[in-house]
């Protein structure tokens, strides 16, 4: 027997593949879908991107833990993934942010961890093979791996139920009140979406899934966001009728990630499940507009298929990823409607696309000065250029 089928825990997979390691976080067991990102930091946003949810995460990158954890980095109210792989564990993090360990963090959270595992071989495996279900055990002590293999091939997976009711969030008013107002449904939003939108002196109205479009309208909103979220966006039917009816009624809409499948399915488009799907912070993605490749944050399992989107109701392909050619980014051609299946937000990743978030609240403000009357959207020129007479 090595060495490496010794250690006390392991990540096992529904096609029998057992990846030996060493437990840290929760000491308990977990089960979800197995999948990688190749971020390089970013940990704590991982955990609690809502995305994620269900998910046991392979970090590719080979150190993990050593700037700790700080409320701060926080993406929302908690971290969701099932539980994580990594190679090496740092347990003494440096950081002047730190407040404590990540172990400590997703032990707080009953959530299992494993370190020491041989995280090249795994993503190979997944890569090859396409994310699976799977099981992390910290203790197999007692237990043979053929009842573990058979735990893994009944393992829940967040792909057969509408998962968004579990990480959704509720009703919140952010923001000054008299500025151009952006409602965001919030299907599992990260933080740093809202951040981005406040940042840029915009009020936000976050409502919780299944808010219907006439909910919505009656709030008055100068645009729309959809956020990201967990699961296969057909699971997600409460929000496609919604986002039909916004995308339609001439309100700028903005689709981020989930948002944007949810746009395509809208649209009478149809989604599909990627092999091994694309998790990290370098993703080249082509403007086919522009001629231009930005650098992104991804944290997607599926996509839009390209040949399903009605083109000729006005629907375009506006962005594709350069390594595999999957569908990035929908615009209409009529409508202010925009999507993209990226994260412009970054974190974890590149702050690279932050100008989507400019793109859009350009034609948001462009529709709340429309409302104001004349003489005040002077006025607010006027403020906005220092004018003081
Ligand atoms: N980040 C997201 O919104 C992901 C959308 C969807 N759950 C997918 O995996 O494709």
């Amino acid at each position: 027997m090595s060495i490496r089928t010794q250690l006390p825990g392991a990540l096992v997979l529904e096609d029998g593949r057992i990846f030996p390691g060493v437990p840290f976080g929760a000491e308990t067991d977990a089960e979800g879908e197995a999948v990688f990102t190749t971020v390089m930091t970013g940990y704590q946003e991982v955990a609690t991107d809502p995305s994620f949810y269900g998910q046991i995460v392979c970090m590719t990158y080979p150190l993990i833990g050593n700037y700790g954890v700080c409320p701060e980095d926080d993406q929302s109210r908690r971290p969701w993934i099932a539980g994580m792989v990594v190679r090496e564990y740092c347990d003494e993090p440096s950081h002047w942010r730190s407040t404590g360990t990540l172990g400590e963090y997703l032990a707080r959270h009953g959530i299992p961890a494993l370190h020491s595992v041989d995280t090249r071989a795994l993503t190979r495996h997944l890569r090859t093979r396409g994310v699976m279900r799977a099981v992390l055990v910290s203790d197999r002590a007692g237990r043979s791996d053929d009842e573990l293999r058979e735990l893994a091939g009944k393992a829940w997976t967040p792909n057969t139920a509408d998962v968004v009711p579990a990480v959704a969030g509720d009703f919140r008013a952010l923001g000054p009140k008299d500025a151009p107002h952006v409602v965001l449904i919030d299907l599992g939003v990260k933080e740093h979406i809202i951040e981005s939108l406040l940042r840029r002196e915009v009020r936000v109205t976050v409502v919780p899934y299944g808010t219907t479009a006439k909910a919505i309208l009656a709030l008055g909103p100068d645009g729309v966001v959809t956020s990201p979220g967990p699961g296969d966006p057909v699971n997600a039917a409460a929000a496609v009728f919604t986002v039909r009816d916004l995308a339609r009624s001439g309100l700028p809409f903005f689709g981020i990630c989930l948002g944007h499948q949810l746009l395509a399915l809208a649209a009478g488009a149809q989604t599909s499940k990627l092999k091994f799907g694309h998790r990290g912070g370098n993703h080249p993605v082509k403007d086919l507009l522009s001629g231009q490749v930005h650098m992104t944050s991804q944290n997607h399992g599926y996509q839009v298929d390209a040949e399903s989107l009605p083109v000729d109701q006005g629907w375009q392909i506006w962005m594709v990823n350069v390594n595999d050619g999957t569908v990035e980014g929908l615009r209409h051609q009529r409508l202010p409607v925009m999507s993209v299946q990226y994260h412009p937000e970054g974190s974890p990743g590149p702050q690279d696309n932050q100008y989507l978030f400019d793109e859009f609240l350009a034609l948001v403000r462009a529709h709340w000065e429309r409302r104001q009357p004349a003489a005040s959207v002077g006025l607010a020129a006027q403020a906005s250029t220092g004018g003081s007479e």
